[in-house]
């Protein structure tokens, strides 16, 4: 197996099976490191595709890959991760799917001979979009990287897949396969229905009342465009950990329900709501940074972007965040930059003297 030791060797060559969003993405940050990244998919034209963007090339014949990725729809990682082991006889394999037990599972009920060189791996990363055309090659950059080893797996085969989340820019978090599912029911997959049934109450409203959708409910209702065949997969494979959260939220929601002219009980909830924000860590998993957001109007002419961005870097100030929303009066962008507190009255007056309109 090619094990080695040092954080510059490669860990190639690499086999990405599923040249979709994370299988296209995993091969670009791949192909950037300097790693040989061989692709393959049951649909040609995608493999075709994610060569086309530099993602690798298409799986040669009698390959030996030392490490192959399955980037595969969740109801057939398991399949899939079986497939290479028996494949690849000294391959180390790993995936990107949502959910973790439930291919470790599979893996030990068909083939547990080779379980020790299966680490699960989970990028917290991603998007609404799907297939090759959404992948990027920096999708991954200081976001978490679940990795989730089972008491027989090899250490060199987990340390192969933590080196594969730092090639990638990502920083690996150790975790059991329970612990992830556990943890993500409440990170990824409950909020996602939290957004998926608010969203469903937009589906067939007036188009006046429509017409009001300001920011707030683009942020909740975002997740809840993405593909529902994938995300049916993702539950389905979890639902166990989703129940419970959900049952916690019903009882909730009977209360709140019940409480919602009642100022001071009202008050409890949404200072939960404040809490729970807080907890969510910073950037790279570190300590969250108190963020303020400072709004700057911006003429919707070519280049002005670029201007705003190097007077903000010139001031000195870290951009954490940004999103550009539209004045439905005028023909202006609303520039959201995002930075740390302390430093958002000073940009405000820096940003003004350059002659920014900023709103106050
Ligand atoms: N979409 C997201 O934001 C994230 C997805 N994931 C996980 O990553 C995995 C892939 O998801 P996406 O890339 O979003 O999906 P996708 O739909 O963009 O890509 C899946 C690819 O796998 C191919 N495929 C399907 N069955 C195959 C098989 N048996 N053998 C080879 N190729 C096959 C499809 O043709 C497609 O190109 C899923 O397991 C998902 O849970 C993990 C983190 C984020
Ligand atoms: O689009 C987003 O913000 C996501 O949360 C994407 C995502 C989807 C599935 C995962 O298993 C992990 C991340």
């Amino acid at each position: 197996m090619a094990h080695r030791d040092t954080e510059h060797d490669l860990i190639g060559p690499v086999h990405v099976v599923g040249a979709g969003l994370l299988g296209t993405s995993v091969g670009l940050a791949l192909s950037r490191a300097g790693e040989t990244v061989w692709v393959s998919d049951v649909h040609d034209d995608n493999v075709r595709t994610a060569a086309g963007l530099g993602a690798g090339v298409a799986l040669p014949e009698g390959a030996e890959p030392a490490l192959v990725v399955v980037a595969v729809p969740p109801s057939v990682v398991g399949v899939e991760v079986v497939r290479a082991l028996s494949a690849a006889p000294r391959a180390v394999v790993t995936d990107v799917g949502s959910v973790k037990a439930q291919p470790l599972a599979e893996v030990l009920s068909a083939v547990p001979e080779h379980v020790a060189r299966y680490v699960g791996g989970h990028p917290m990363a991603g998007s609404e979009r799907s297939g090759p055309l959404a992948a990027s090659a920096s999708l991954f950059e200081g976001r978490p990287w679940a990795v989730t080893p089972h008491p027989r797996a090899e250490e060199g085969g987990v340390r192969v897949v933590e080196r594969l989340a730092t090639t990638c820019g990502a920083v690996p978090v150790a975790l059991t396969p329970e612990q992830h599912d556990r943890a993500v029911a409440r990170t990824s997959h409950l909020p996602h229905l939290m957004s998926v049934l608010t969203a469903a109450r937009l589906a067939g409203a007036e188009p006046a009342e429509l017409s009001l959708s300001g920011q707030g409910v683009r942020d909740v209702t975002r997740i809840a465009a993405s593909d529902p065949v994938l995300w049916q997969q993702i539950i389905v494979g979890n639902a166990g950990s989703v129940r419970e959260l959900l049952v916690d939220v019903r009882r909730d929601l009977d209360a709140l329900i019940g409480e919602l002219d009642d100022p001071a009980a009202l008050a409890v909830h949404l200072r939960r709501g404040n809490d729970g924000v807080a907890e969510i860590p910073g950037k790279h998993g570190g300590e969250a940074v108190p963020v303020e957001v400072v709004t700057v109007s911006v003429p919707d002419h070519p280049g002005e972007l670029a201007r705003l961005f190097g007077d903000v870097s010139a001031i000195g100030t870290n951009i954490e965040d940004l999103r550009i929303d539209h004045d439905p009066g005028r023909p202006v962008g609303l520039v959201e930059l995002h930075v740390a507190q302390r430093s958002a009255a000073g940009l405000r007056d820096a940003l003004e003297a350059r002659h920014w309109a900023v709103q106050r």
